[in-house]
């Protein structure tokens, strides 16, 4: 049987549940579960703290787990990163009052409060930055206001926690995370259960992402309207009763949808139709 770490709380733990839910495994009903198995699949799935997941993969305890790329980085566990999920996306950077740091160097001699002390003393040593860090366990934005810090480094998304602490963002980004499936390194990369359980998360990535376009075309447009929607190999190109007339299918990145059929439109396709995938394996 499969084991798979999953986060019980927080940013990961919502979005987790539903794209398993989406792959088609069964997931707890109520928050206090700590484990269930979903039999017909063959997998026991245990809720554990998000920044634990990479301690309990890298031991071998558990075969795989959803994390984030920052929990796992920060935590240093002897674990890796197989398939990125797309969903809870954020930067990692250093935050200040305006006006008091210009640029990494400053940053020499200061404190700095975060909760991903991993991370951040990584990247001092790697750009040979001499100062203290303070670890707090969240609420960081408003470390500097009381005193503790001059500097935090702490995940920012939409920006909104450091703007309502009158912060700002110091240097580029330390690094870009989101949710990642990731495994003990140097684990068995052929084992048919892992394998199955990534590509049922890869289905739900791509119904998620891509959209199955119909569209009826003069002969004559083809190829013209070929280039358009290319599709993952190649489009399904059928004949209609109508001579000099071909219904053409394809699957085209959702977010692009719209403007494919103005252009499609514009070189005499018509009877232009999306449907949503709900499931895939490619
Ligand atoms: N606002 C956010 N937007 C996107 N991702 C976020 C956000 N806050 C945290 N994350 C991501 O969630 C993961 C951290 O999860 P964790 O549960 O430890 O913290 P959290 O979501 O802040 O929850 P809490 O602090 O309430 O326990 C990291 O991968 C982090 O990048
Ligand atoms: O850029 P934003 O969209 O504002 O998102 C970033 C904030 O979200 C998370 O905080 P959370 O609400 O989880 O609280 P925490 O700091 O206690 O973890 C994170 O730690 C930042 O504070
Ligand atoms: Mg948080």
């Amino acid at each position: 049987m499969l084991r798979i770490a999953v986060p019980n709380k927080g940013s990961l733990s919502g979005p987790a549940a539903e794209m398993l839910h989406e792959a088609g495994y069964q997931q707890r009903r109520e928050s206090k579960e700590l484990r269930i198995v979903d039999p017909g699949n063959d997998v026991e799935f245990f809720y554990l703290r998000p920044r634990d997941i990479a301690l309990y993969v890298a031991s071998g305890q558990l075969d795989i787990g959803i994390t984030g790329r920052d929990l796992l980085i920060d935590s240093g566990a002897d674990a890796e990163e197989i398939l990125p999920l797309g969903f809870a996306r954020s930067t990692f950077r250093y935050a200040t009052r305006p006006g008091t740091i210009g640029e990494l160097a400053d940053l020499k001699g200061k404190t700095i409060a975060t909760s991903y002390e991993g991370i951040v003393a990584k990247h001092l040593a790697d750009h040979g930055i001499d100062a203290s860090v303070v670890h707090l366990d969240g609420a960081v934005e408003t470390a500097i206001q009381l005193g503790v810090a001059q500097v935090i480094a702490d995940v920012v998304e939409t920006g909104t926690s450091l703007r309502n602490a009158g912060l700002e963002v110091v240097g580029e980004p330390i690094m870009k995370s989101e949710a990642v499936v990731i495994r003990r390194t140097g684990a068995d990369g052929e084992d048919p259960k892992v394998q199955q359980f990534l590509r049922r998360l890869q289905g739900v990535l791509v119904a998620r992402t891509y959209v199955m376009m119909d569209y009826d075309c003069r002969v004559e447009q083809l190829e013209k309207a070929v280039a358009l929607t290319p599709g993952l190999e190649s489009p399904t190109v059928s004949p209609l009763h109508n001579e000099g007339w071909v219904a053409v299918r394809a699957m085209v990145p959702s977010k692009e949808a719209q403007r494919i059929m103005d252009d499609l439109y514009d070189i005499g396709a018509r009877a232009i139709l999306t449907t949503a995938i709900h499931a895939c394996r490619l």
